[in-house]
């Protein structure tokens, strides 16, 4: 095994001075995965663990560089989506293509994601939807597929989530926690904290717009249940040659260029509090507009909630934030569909930007309106035609609209995918194409808020 690589996290001295990072050794890769395969594979654990960490990615060459770079971590903080081509190694990616088929072939799959053409009819469609190999229970088991190959995988994505946790400064992403139900005799109850999936589109299937994770407060019945939430989505394609005109395009709604490289307010969640919108302010510097993260206390003294953003004090102390109110009075958050902007102070409603709305979220919508929510995605679908300009970076193509851009990435072989699962809404467009578009997906979970008592 090559050796050279084990240090490679500690090595880069640069990285000292950031806040909570804990020792990493190739084994504090997830330790829920680590024990699993020690059960199943006792001697080929440690060596995969060995041989992985030097794995021949140029990433992790002599340039001491780190599993992503401190600026593509930054560029999630700030909103933005981080695309790095080639970066899981193009062996690991051909075993786990092999592997996503073979589980599929053996019917592993399930449905998921259905679109909201599938809600109104009623049913599964695999021409039309997106279908799942979940993690939970399956994902470290050895019974089915390649599971030496979703180990190493794992640990790869471990050891990145261990990083995120330093660099995003959100210390519980490295907490490894089994999950609910872990001890549960009925595999299918069994959950892991950390997410991790093959997802498989067959043509024709394609999943609507959405958030990956919303407010706590804003899900109704379903909120406050987890102690852990999804923090930040991954997503890493395995399709070999995939050509644009097959179709497949993951569409991210991010801020634009500008407002992303401006924005010194971490998106996703302040002190706990989600993120539920964007407002416009302080002036455009420079021709940019800049924009801001709005967050949504619930537990406000008065028991109500508050809609705020977060103002830097100009000292360089992080805990001399200032919250500046923007809600008119404190108010109790209404069952969806929610509009935000209603609660807002006048000057300020006029730019604000709700993240998901049932307008522009198929999957926020309550039952009741699903007729207009198809209206809905009409509108949305004209709206998105309606391009306004181009973008371009790092040869990724994408449109500005309203307050953000589009940005379109193709599903191609190794290309890891990161952004916050709160702030960042997207899609997955139509497969045109005539072959099957698979990928390997997941979410980083942090810390719930709070969890109720039940
Ligand atoms: O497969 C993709 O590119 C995105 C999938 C997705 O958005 C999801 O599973 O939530
Ligand atoms: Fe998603």
């Amino acid at each position: 095994f090559k050796l050279s690589g084990v240090c490679h996290v500690g090595a880069d001295g640069g990285l000292k001075d950031r806040p909570r990072r804990r020792p990493l050794s190739p084994f504090s890769a997830p330790s829920s995965i680590r024990l699993t395969a020690h059960e199943a594979f006792p001697d080929v654990a440690a060596a995969i663990a060995f041989a992985n960490v030097g794995d021949d990615d140029s990433r992790n060459d002599g340039d001491k560089r780190d599993i992503i770079s401190h600026e593509e971590s930054q560029r999630i903080s700030k909103g933005g989506v981080v695309v790095i081509p080639n970066w899981v190694p193009s062996g690991l990616v051909r075993a786990l293509r092999e592997d996503a088929r073979k589980l599929f072939d053996d019917g592993q799959f399930q449905p998921d994601g259905l679109t909201n053409t599938a809600l109104r009819e009623q049913g599964f469609n695999a021409k039309a939807d997106r279908q799942t190999f979940r993690g939970g229970a399956d994902w470290d088991d050895y019974d089915v597929g390649d599971g030496k190959a979703r180990m190493e995988f794992a640990l790869r994505m471990g050891r990145l989530r261990e990083e995120l946790a330093i660099t995003l400064d959100r210390p519980t992403l490295s907490d490894e926690g089994r999950g609910e139900g872990w001890e549960d005799k009925d595999k299918s109850m069994r959950q892991r904290r950390h997410e991790i999936t093959y997802n498989w589109y067959e043509p024709g299937a394609k999943l609507g717009r959405h958030l990956d994770e919303h407010h706590e407060e804003t899900k109704g019945t379903k909120g406050w249940i987890r102690p852990s939430r999804r923090s930040v989505t991954w997503l890493v394609y395995l399709n070999e040659n995939w050509e644009a005109e097959e179709g497949g395009v993951l569409r991210c709604f991010p801020r634009t260029e500008g407002c992303i490289s401006t924005n010194d307010v971490p998106v996703g969640a302040h002190e706990g509090n989600l993120q539920v919108g964007w407002v416009t302010g302080g002036g455009d510097e420079g021709g940019i507009i800049q924009q801001y993260p709005v967050f949504l206390d619930c537990f406000r003294p008065s028991g109500g909630a508050a809609l705020y953003r977060v103002v830097k004090s100009s000292s360089s102390s992080l805990n001399d934030d200032e919250r500046q109110i923007l809600s008119v009075r404190d108010f109790d958050v209404p069952p969806q569909p929610i509009n935000f902007a209603s609660f807002l102070v006048p000057e300020v409603r006029e730019t604000f930007e709700q993240i998901s709305t049932s307008r522009v979220d198929p999957r926020f919508v309550p039952p009741p309106l699903a007729n207009d929510s198809v209206k809905a995605e009409e509108e949305d679908a004209a709206k998105i035609s309606m391009k306004t300009d181009t973008v371009d970076r790092d040869g990724l193509s994408g449109e500005i609209i309203g307050g953000g851009t589009v940005l379109d990435v193709t599903p191609a072989a190794g290309t890891l995918v990161l952004f916050d699962s709160v702030t960042l809404p997207h899609l997955v467009m139509e497969v045109t194409g005539s072959r099957q578009r698979i990928a390997a997906t997941g979410w980083f979970h942090e810390d719930s808020q709070f969890v109720l008592e039940v």
